[in-house]
């Protein structure tokens, strides 16, 4: 995390021996960061004492129920956050500042009891999103409201109404799951009964019994994974924000992991997630935002979505290497013939044509494939018809798969930020 961003409210814990760990005790976040990097003089001379006492000042009560008759329980206005980056300018040695708009006028409401799923591929702004969210990234414009309450403005009361899972947890080697969990129910004032009640429900719930005391050295990602969630919902928070939950988990951890949010926000809990998993967004979230480059291309149930592409969708390769050219000339025989709503040519996947179809036609894709052997693509080399996908939709609004649009972002990326990014892991 750059210098510039570290919040009055982190708390560098130097537990065990390994690195030294900023914790945000209140939204139950852990960052670890690499000791080398000059993080701990910039902390000490910005916090003063008063900013310790309120970390660890027991947390007020708030009536939701009483908040949520005028509010929904997130509230997103017009969000903006930019960073400014030393670039070299092309042919001089000189640097200057680019401003990278990382989200830019971003809205959205999430109903109380409610999974809203921010789609996107890498780079789209999403993790920004989330640290605005989660208070430890200051908006330039715009405001968050839970229940009607200021980010900004009530940020300590905020934070008690918050769990938060990063990207990537910062665990203490030497502690054992337990331990951790301990710790954290202790820095949220739970008193002792209901500390060890909401470990063990959340310990069963997340099938940690086997590793929950064995230091967390020995955990492999999935667990590493599972514990983190257990600390985000261990003082019970009615707002989650988790940051790709679920990233290189496999199958059976991420089902897991589904079926605690699935009953959290049964509960009449509300969860905002990022994924880049089509199939986990389409699963859990209730509502659907669609983000690139920072801006949110389209919102909706993921029925809504899908429903607002209209037809079926039909993807053909006329040639295992079908030129720009003749895949255009297909889309526009197929458009003018009445056989297709639209029609794109997929450069990223071989210019497959992507068609959009009548869904009431029984007979659309016969009808297409006369067409095309009339216009010389005699023998196709693969064609698929099926119903609208989350990935239609993303291709829709952006004119490219997801998949695509993360391999060309990492493509973008140097090789230095590439080094950079692993360094802060
Ligand atoms: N601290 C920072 N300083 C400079 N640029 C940043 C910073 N944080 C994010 N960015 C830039 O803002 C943009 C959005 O990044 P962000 O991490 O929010 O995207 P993302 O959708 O979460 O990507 P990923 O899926 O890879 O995590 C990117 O261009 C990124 O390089």
């Amino acid at each position: 995390m750059p210098a510039a961003e570290m919040t009055a409210f982190a708390c560098p814990l130097p537990l065990g021996n390994s690195s030294v760990i900023y914790c945000f005790p209140e939204i139950g976040c852990r960052e670890s960061l690499p000791t080398r990097m000059p993080f701990g003089p910039t902390f000490a001379v910005k916090t003063s004492p008063r900013m310790l006492f309120d970390i660890f000042r027991k947390p007020k009560h708030i009536d939701l129920e009483l908040l949520a008759q005028d509010h929904p329980a997130v509230r997103v206005s017009n969000l903006r956050k930019t960073f400014k980056k030393r670039v070299k300018g092309s042919g001089s040695k000189k640097k200057h500042d680019l401003t990278i708009t990382a989200v830019d006028d971003l809205s959205f409401t999430v109903p109380r009891g409610k999974i809203l799923g921010l789609l996107g591929p890498n780079s789209s702004g999403k993790t920004t999103t989330m640290r605005c969210m989660a208070t430890l990234s200051a908006p330039d414009s715009g405001s968050i409201q839970y229940y009607g309450i200021d980010t900004v403005k009530e940020a300590s009361t905020v934070r008690t109404m918050l769990g938060f899972v990063a990207q990537s947890a910062g665990l203490d080697k030497v502690l054992t799951g337990r331990e951790h969990l301990e710790l954290f129910g202790g820095l949220a004032h739970l008193d002792s009964r209901e500390k060890q009640s909401n470990i063990e429900t959340l310990v069963e719930l997340l099938d940690l019994e086997d590793f929950i005391d064995r230091q967390t050295g020995v955990y492999s990602g999935g667990v590493i994974r599972r514990l983190d969630l257990a600390i985000a919902l261990l003082h019970q928070p009615p707002i989650l924000i988790l940051d790709e939950p679920t990233v290189g988990l496999d199958i059976e951890t991420r089902r897991v992991i589904w079926d605690v949010l699935q009953s959290w926000r049964d509960d009449g809990g509300t969860i905002i997630l990022s994924s880049h998993y089509l199939e986990e967004v389409d699963i859990l979230s209730d509502h659907i935002v669609i983000l690139e480059k920072g801006v949110m291309l389209a919102q909706g149930s993921s029925t809504e979505l899908k429903a607002s592409l209209g037809g079926d969708r039909i993807t053909i390769r006329l040639n295992e290497f079908t030129t720009p050219e003749h895949a255009e000339a297909a889309c526009n025989v197929l458009k003018q013939r009445g056989l297709a709503q639209a029609a794109i040519v997929n450069r990223l996947q071989n210019n497959a044509v992507e068609l959009v179809v009548d869904p009431h036609n029984a007979t659309i894709g016969a009808e297409i494939v006369q067409c095309l052997i009339e216009i010389g693509f005699e023998r196709l080399f693969s064609f698929a018809q099926s119903k609208p996908s989350l990935d239609d939709v993303y291709l829709a609004a952006t004119g490219r798969s997801l998949l695509d649009a993360d391999v060309q972002a990492k493509e973008a990326r140097s090789d230095k930020a590439v080094r950079q990014e692993n360094m802060a892991k």
